[in-house]
């Protein structure tokens, strides 16, 4: 099953809230994870169902680094804060730099979000999945 895993800072976890609600269908075809809040508040406001991680600053975007690293994920979508400096930022860069090392579809604002979910959909699935 192909494994997504959402991210979004506080100012933008309501455009991640809107994004799945939009795409809710397309969704609930993924295997779904998130950083603690936002998976939290995605499960609030929809009926996604989603393996949570800690939150972004005690480790979870490191999580979802190690499931990149592993070969286990997808995608990302992770709706950053631009405009706010974040105190877990040399975990944001490594999850970033991460995916580029395993070339990992990811996805930092809302309209290259829609491309990565719908893009998804259509990949050819591995044989060995
Ligand atoms: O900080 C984050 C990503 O860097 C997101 O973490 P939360 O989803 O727990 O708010």
């Amino acid at each position: 099953m192909t494994r997504v895993a959402l991210i979004a800072h506080d100012d933008k976890k309501p455009e991640m809230i809107d994004l799945a609600q939009e795409h809710e269908e397309l969704l609930e075809q993924y295997d779904l994870i998130a950083t603690g809040t936002t998976g939290k508040r995605l499960m609030e406001e929809t009926d996604l169902e989603i393996e949570r991680k800690e939150s972004g600053p005690l480790g979870g975007d490191m999580m979802i680094g190690a499931e990149v690293a592993e070969g286990i994920l997808d995608g990302i979508v992770f709706l950053r804060d631009p405009l706010r400096a974040q105190a877990h930022e040399p975990d944001i860069s490594a999850l970033l730099r991460i995916c580029d090392v395993h070339d990992t579809a990811l996805a930092t604002n809302l309209a290259s979000a829609e491309y990565l979910l719908k893009g998804l959909a259509d990949r050819p699935v591995h044989q060995d999945e």
